[in-house]
């Protein structure tokens, strides 16, 4: 493999221009993508359909444990989020990513930081760069963050900030019915742990929009490279056009998710809280020739110094199979996880004789405390 470009990869520096790239360059060139056989995961696929939640159906607790347990990604339906409101936040994030690249350049991520402009937060763990731009904001400070691109907060400021408060808004509506379904799948709906998920989730609110642009070349790159989300869970909105795929195993495969729907992504905090009885999910996006994609990611978790450990119904009469981290500690794991090919829930997983020597004894395991 021949060395990262160390100047393409770093936004403060250079600016890969994608619409007026002719070819895949060697910086964005990865290997070896198309090891394991492609599926469709569409709802006529029989084996490999992604499981479908309908928040409307009485029954949607067993569906989200089902899905959650098997495969750690669902599409939503039933969320009641109108269609209208989606494609304008499309369209306005299409926007924003077509903006002189140095307009967007002003609001570029600083090292170390994790807002901004540029490329996806994980990119810096691989050698090679990825076919995309992100943008990472949280709803508390998304007015200041954006007068960084539009300083003298025009009208495309207003109506890009307008949108985005209204799907946040809208968000937390779904989220506190996507808990509620959660915590009944775990038996811990009337458990002080699970009161203190929900108050606590909504504070941590991350939204990464990605834009993918079209590809000369889409078969020798990528979107967005294979990684599970890392928080609690995830909201992905995508446009209409397919790109993201999960990877399951026996056999090893990639499913292609349909485009368009709502989608829930557990994560690996989750999968400790739940002492992995819910499942994080490898996932990738990858770009096409024809159209560019849009998505969004709304991530959800505990606040960064929350210790979260498996819950004790969780747990039961067995062990703890994971000891307690923080976000902000799962990070650095996660980053050594990324350096080193290995598995970060591989690296805070306790074999049978482990000792947790933060959980304190059996009763702080069961708990989230801050
Ligand atoms: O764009 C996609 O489909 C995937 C995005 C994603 O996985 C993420 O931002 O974490
Ligand atoms: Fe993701």
């Amino acid at each position: 493999m021949s060395a990262p470009s160390q100047l393409s990869k770093d936004p403060h520096n250079n600016y890969f221009d994608f619409g007026a790239a002719r070819q895949v360059p060697e910086t964005h060139t990865w290997e070896g993508l198309y090891e394991h056989p492609l599926v469709d995961g569409g709802v006529g696929a029989v084996e490999d359909a992604v499981p479908v939640v309908d928040l409307r159906d009485p029954h949607a607790a067993e569906a989200v444990a089902r899905a959650s347990e098997q495969w750690g990604t669902f599409l939503l339906e039933g969320h009641g989020i109108p269609s209208e409101l989606l494609a304008r936040v499309e369209a306005r994030i299409v926007s924003v990513f077509a903006l002189p690249a140095s307009e967007k350049m002003r609001a570029a991520r600083q090292d170390g930081q994790s807002h901004g402009y540029g490329l996806p937060p994980i990119a810096s763990y691989f050698p090679k760069t990825t076919w995309s731009e992100g943008y990472t904001m949280s709803p508390a400070n998304l007015r200041a963050e954006l007068r960084k691109i539009w300083p003298d907060a025009g009208e495309d400021y207003r109506h890009f900030c307008d949108v985005m408060e209204e799907f946040h808004r809208q968000m937390l509506a779904v989220v506190d019915k996507l808990t509620v379904l959660f915590l009944a799948a775990l038996g811990v709906a009337g458990v002080e742990a699970g009161r203190k998920i929900v108050e606590t989730m909504s504070e941590t609110v991350t939204m990464h929009i990605n834009w993918y642009p079209k590809c000369p070349d889409p078969k020798r790159t990528l979107g967005l490279a294979t990684h599970t989300d890392s928080g609690f869970f995830t909201f992905l909105m995508q446009s209409h056009v397919s790109g993201l795929q999960l990877f399951r195993r026996e056999p090893d495969r990639w499913v292609g998710v349909p485009p368009g729907a709502l989608i829930v992504n557990i994560g690996d905090l989750f999968q400790i809280l739940t002492n992995g009885r819910f499942r994080s999910t490898y996932h990738r996006a990858i770009v096409n020739r024809d159209s560019t994609r849009v998505s969004v990611a709304y991530h959800l978790g505990p606040p960064a110094d929350a210790k979260v450990a498996p819950l004790r119904e969780a747990v039961g009469g067995g062990k703890p199979a994971y000891r307690t981290v923080t976000w902000r500690e799962y990070f650095l794991v996660r980053k050594e996880a990324f350096t080193t090919g290995g598995s970060a829930l591989q690296m805070v997983s306790l074999s049978p004789g482990d000792h947790d020597d933060d959980g304190d004894g059996a009763d702080q395991i069961s708990e989230i405390s801050s």
